[in-house]
């Protein structure tokens, strides 16, 4: 029998690589749902190549024109919108694996449903675990769910904990690209474009991360992440600069034996573990040969180049209800940065100050995470200079 899949956020690029892994192995997978936002041409021809019995899209008007596209070419999905859909399908007894790939805060709530109905969850959205640590690991442990980490770095510390499940390692070592900007003069960061920042060296994502991986938002996230799914104290998790994204990630032990995974950068091999976990299956990765590829090579993070880093790491070591903060605040911050009405350096501003504007709140249920959440994403608005959400 099958796998039966709920993509949210299928028309993204996690979802781009876990469709072609679909593709690859028919007898594995089959699709239950299929979620996007606003783009419905695209989810309406997934619809067609991968027939779920579900899609969602992110409100009334686009279900319409999807329902009235699918009609016309002879394709039966129910066509659902709004954040309800996103629960319902990731709740529903008709799929066992959620593939948890919407970017931001609005993977939470479905993530927490999909976790509390005891799903298997391939996690990539790293946004809902930063916001909800606590929560979402109470809410895998308190029912048959599996969290199973897609995120390259977690996915190789999973993999090297693999070999030793009953002994705990002594640290974590997330590696992290450096992004487009690791050795760009510091004076001219303020002018570069959002086209700049989005163009990462090694791997192919949506706008939001790649940005986050330019200011290394991303692996401050990471470790906010990695703390939450190994439980692991921040202080004992480092960040290594590594350019080649060979090396995904590193686990040591007491004995200083230090593991490693290493793969070239192609989301699909983290995924194809994931999916098929705890057997293997072919990615369509090109091999890696290590006699071929670039020198590896290693190095401590700037903190004053990245300053995003700094802050992410501070939150990382206190509170869990800053995390949300810090989220929100980077967010709102990045989208602004895309939309051209941030430069690039307010970025850390916006979120510095929000921080520092933010009392202490609490985060240990999903209407306190989205009212924290609602409160740092309003300052975070205001402090970027641009008119109230509606
Ligand atoms: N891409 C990668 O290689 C990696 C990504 N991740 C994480 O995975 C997640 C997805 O990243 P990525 O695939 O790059 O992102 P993309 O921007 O490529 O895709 C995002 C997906 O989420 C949907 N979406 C956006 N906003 C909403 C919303 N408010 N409600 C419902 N759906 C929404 C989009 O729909 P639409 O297309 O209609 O806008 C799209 O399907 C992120 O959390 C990222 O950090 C982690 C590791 C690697
Ligand atoms: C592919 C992936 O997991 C991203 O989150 C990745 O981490 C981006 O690369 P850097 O964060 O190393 O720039
Ligand atoms: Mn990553």
């Amino acid at each position: 029998m099958p796998q039966r899949l709920a993509l949210l956020g299928a028309t993204g690029s996690i979802g781009d690589s876990t469709l072609d892994l679909v593709a690859r192995h028919p007898e594995h997978f089959s699709v239950f749902a299929l979620t996007a936002h606003h783009n419905i041409d695209k989810l309406c021809r997934l619809c067609l190549a991968f027939r779920p019995e579900v899609a969602v899209v992110a409100d009334e008007a686009a279900a319409a024109r999807l329902s009235a596209w699918l009609l016309a070419l002879g394709q039966d999905t129910e066509v659902l919108h709004g954040p309800q859909a996103l629960v319902d399908v990731a709740r529903a007894s008709q799929c066992d694996t959620v593939v948890a790939a919407i970017v931001g805060g609005a993977g939470l709530a479905p993530t927490l449903a999909a976790a509390k109905a005891g799903k298997r969850i391939l996690l990539a959205n790293k946004e809902a675990l930063v916001m909800s640590g606590a929560l979402l690991m109470a809410s895998v442990a308190a029912s048959t769910a599996q969290l199973l980490p897609v995120d390259s770095e977690h996915n190789a510390i999973f993999q090297c904990l693999s070999s030793h499940p009953e002994v705990r390692p002594e640290r974590l070592i997330l590696t992290a690209s450096g992004g487009p900007f690791l050795t760009r003069p510091l004076e001219t960061l303020d002018s570069v474009t959002p086209d700049q920042a989005c163009a990462h060296p090694k791997w192919r994502m949506g706008r939001k991360i790649s940005v986050d991986c330019a200011t290394m938002m991303n692996k401050g996230l990471e470790v906010i992440e990695a703390r939450w799914l190994f439980a692991m104290p921040a202080e004992r998790i480092e960040v290594l600069i590594h350019p080649q994204s060979i090396v995904h990630s590193m686990v040591v032990y007491a004995d200083q034996s230090v593991l490693a995974q290493l793969g070239n950068p192609d989301m699909r091999t983290p995924i194809a573990q994931a999916l098929a976990y705890p057997r293997r299956i072919d990615s369509g990765v090109d091999p890696l040969d290590l006699t071929r590829c670039e020198p590896l090579v290693f190095a401590r993070p700037d903190l004053v180049r990245f300053p995003c880093l700094r802050l992410a790491l501070e939150v990382a070591r206190d509170g869990c209800a800053l995390s949300v903060v810090l989220n929100a605040a980077n967010e709102v911050a990045v989208a602004a940065f895309l939309a051209g009405a941030l430069t690039f350096n307010d970025i850390t501003r916006v979120v510095s100050q929000t921080l520092e504007q933010t009392a202490s709140v609490a985060c240990d249920s999903l209407e306190a995470i989205e009212d924290t959440d609602r409160q740092a994403r309003a300052r975070a608005t205001q402090l970027s200079g641009l008119p109230p959400a509606r």
